[in-house]
């Protein structure tokens, strides 16, 4: 709908009438927001505000104009004010007597209905997003108006899960805003613990309970572990599911079964991880030397842990360095490889929103990724040909990953992408894990002071450029351990999990979930929902899990950072054995603050959305040697 030159959202107010606006205003370029209400006959444009701050300098946030607010009926002085963070509330001066507050303010059950939103800004920013490829869609628009047409009309069924109205042909597309995450908590918040958004002609569903997750993990796990493969992922599901775990299309599929035993019963299992430990310790110890020649420097924490469990990765998996600590051309192109590769799998794509574009790749994601697999297979391809040859040669027992390939029957295309799977799953996810701990510790130097003490009494003196930490006593420590579980808690590297998808329709919660709807969990929302974390679910707090039974095993639905059932991740013996000893390393060995003084409580702590939950700005420390 228009009103005057600007395209109009429509959403209907639910009760209480406390509306957030962060999903709509947060995009950059929203710099006005307009509302209109309807009720009592005429629609009113009544109320504006604008971003303050714009441009030049100012404080952010966003200014209402009073006189503007809206007003129902003469007299009857409804008016609604804009909160700095984006939140609105709707103030009926019939309904002040009825409820206040903490301000003082009362603002319950508006008796306008229906609430009416513009942000042209976001709209310049759709328009954007669609004009490189604009004749396509209008050749494609008949076609998909068709296509969604029935979409839609599923849409209205009153059996799907409640969630707001979509707009026209790209459905809730512009309520997801950049941190997909957040909006969904935001309408989670609105509609309810399990919601379904369109998104194209695709259907959302979110599940953001532990009751909700309950039910699409464990109740109906056996059905909705099916994966949803977005379009960029370079192959078809016949060939998937031949040679992927990660975006393998079902789990009723005898190749996935086979990679999951193979996981949980050769490269997993208690004995190949104890036996692993050396491996990591050694490369934790070759970070610690690398870091000793950085004293009084800044280094950024990301890019320093990255390598190091790459290379860890890449020695279990290969017995063989893949990047280095020192930069040489071949590890700069590597990474820059990997880190394009992970960037093109969470760039927004619309073949996933409108499958009929799925064959002309209308942004050339699908072609770039296929293109980025082949140089990165050509790293490891001639160590797998040498390996088959000295095995047909001298056939010996499995010394590492690429041994249990082979001797699992693996081919060449089979290793090829499994090992970027693993890669790209294992690496990203212990990284970001490790750099968002050590940016909670800094902020609290409370928990760094005790973690500084358990170091101390549990583990032997550090030794100029060696590690000498145990894995196996590092991950015993429980203060130690309360910090990776608290990091994994306030930021889950995958947020919203990975897509399932409904194989056939099913029913959840009382709701449909219709065959081939995307679902996923917001495990984000879970961790800092104050109804299920009541002690402050926002503050960094590892003493809550001291004496806790609450685990991150798939067991308990408030903690979810792995998932849980059958898709639940298989790395998480590697995850939990890794992530302690880094961290274990980096604080026993170094003193660590922010670079020119700066605050930390004034650090930026905002999120980058993508398969995995990245630190918006990377963290810059200076290190000095260790003071105990
Ligand atoms: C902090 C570390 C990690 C976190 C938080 C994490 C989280 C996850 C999540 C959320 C999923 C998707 C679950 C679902 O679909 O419901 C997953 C899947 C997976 N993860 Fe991890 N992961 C981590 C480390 C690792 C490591 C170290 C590896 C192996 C090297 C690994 C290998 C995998 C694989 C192969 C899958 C796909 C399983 C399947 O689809 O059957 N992950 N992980």
């Amino acid at each position: 709908m228009f009103v005057g030159k600007f395209p109009t959202v429509v959403i209907s107010l639910p009760s209480p009438n406390f509306l957030d606006l962060r999903p709509f205003l947060d995009g950059e370029r929203a710099t006005s927001c307009f509302f209109l209400l309807e009720g009592g006959g005429a629609t009113r444009r009544r109320a504006a505000w604008r971003r303050r701050g714009g441009g030049g300098g100012g404080s952010e946030g966003w200014d209402c104009r009073p006189n503007e607010g809206i007003a129902g009926r003469e007299g009857e002085g409804v008016a609604a004010e804009v909160e700095e963070d984006g939140g609105c509330w709707l103030r009926s001066k019939r309904m002040e007597a009825a409820a206040e507050d903490e301000e003082g303010l009362g603002y319950l059950n508006s008796p306008y209905p229906i609430l009416q939103i513009t942000s042209p800004d976001k709209m310049v920013l759709i328009y954007l997003l669609l004009l490189p490829i604009s004749i396509t869609i209008l050749v494609v628009i008949t076609v998909s108006r068709f296509l969604t047409t029935s979409a839609a009309s599923k849409h209205r069924s009153p059996t799907l899960p409640p969630g707001p109205k979509p707009w026209p042909i790209i459905g809730n597309l512009p309520h997801l805003g950049k941190q997909a995450h957040i909006s969904l908590q935001h309408f989670s918040q609105l509609y309810g613990p399990l919601i379904s958004l369109r998104l194209g002609s695709q259907l959302l569903v979110v599940a953001s309970s532990p009751a909700a997750a309950a039910e699409i993990l464990r109740t109906h796990d056996r059905l909705l572990s099916a994966r949803y493969v977005p379009t960029v992922v370079p192959y078809d599901t016949v060939e998937l599911d031949r040679k992927a775990i990660v975006w393998a299309s079902s789990c009723s599929n005898d190749q996935w079964k086979a990679f999951r035993a193979m996981f949980r019963n050769q490269i997993f299992s208690a004995k190949a991880i104890e036996s692993q430990a050396a491996v990591r310790e050694r490369k934790v110890a070759q970070m610690v030397e690398f870091l000793e020649g950085k004293l009084g420097e800044s280094v950024s924490i990301g890019e320093v842990v990255f390598t190091a469990i790459f290379d860890s990765l890449s020695n279990l998996m290969l017995s063989r360095d893949c990047i280095g600590f020192e930069s040489s051309e071949t590890a700069n192109r590597l990474k820059s490889l990997i880190w394009r590769f992970m960037e093109l799998g969470t760039s927004p794509n619309l073949a996933d929103f409108f499958p009929v574009l799925k064959k002309l790749d209308p942004q050339g994601l699908r072609r770039e990724v296929f293109r980025c697999c082949n140089e990165l297979y050509s790293v490891w391809q001639p160590y797998v040909k040498q390996r088959r040859e000295r095995r047909r040669r001298d056939p010996y027992g499995a010394e590492d990953f690429l041994d249990i390939f082979l001797e699992n029957g693996l081919d060449d295309d089979q290793i090829d992408w499994l090992s970027l799977e693993l890669f790209s799953a294992g690496t990203d996810t212990n990284t970001a894990t490790i750099e968002w701990a050590m940016t909670e510790l800094i902020r609290n130097k409370g928990a760094m002071e005790k973690l500084r003490e358990e170091l101390k009494a549990e583990l032997s003196p550090p030794l100029v450029g060696k590690s000498q930490i145990e894995e196996s006593a590092a991950c015993r420590l429980p203060y130690l351990n309360a910090i990776v579980k608290e990091t994994l808690r306030l930021h889950p590297p995958g947020p919203l999990l990975l897509p399932h998808r409904a194989p056939e329709s099913c029913e959840v919660m009382g709701y449909t979930v219709p065959e081939g709807a995307q679902i996923v969990v917001n495990v984000w929302a879970i961790s800092r929902d104050p109804m299920v974390w009541e002690d402050d679910p926002t503050s960094f707090k590892p003493e809550r899990f001291i004496g806790s039974e609450v685990d991150f095993r798939g067991q308990d639905f408030e903690l979810l950072p792995f998932g849980a059932g059958r898709r639940m991740c298989p790395g998480v013996p590697l995850a939990t054995r890794q992530i302690p000893l880094v961290l274990a390393a980096l604080v026993r060995n170094f003193d660590w603050c922010l670079p020119d003084g700066e605050d930390p409580a004034e650090m930026d702590m905002s999120e980058k959305f993508g398969i995995t939950l990245q630190k918006e700005q990377p963290l810059l420390l200076v290190l000095n040697r260790s003071s105990f």
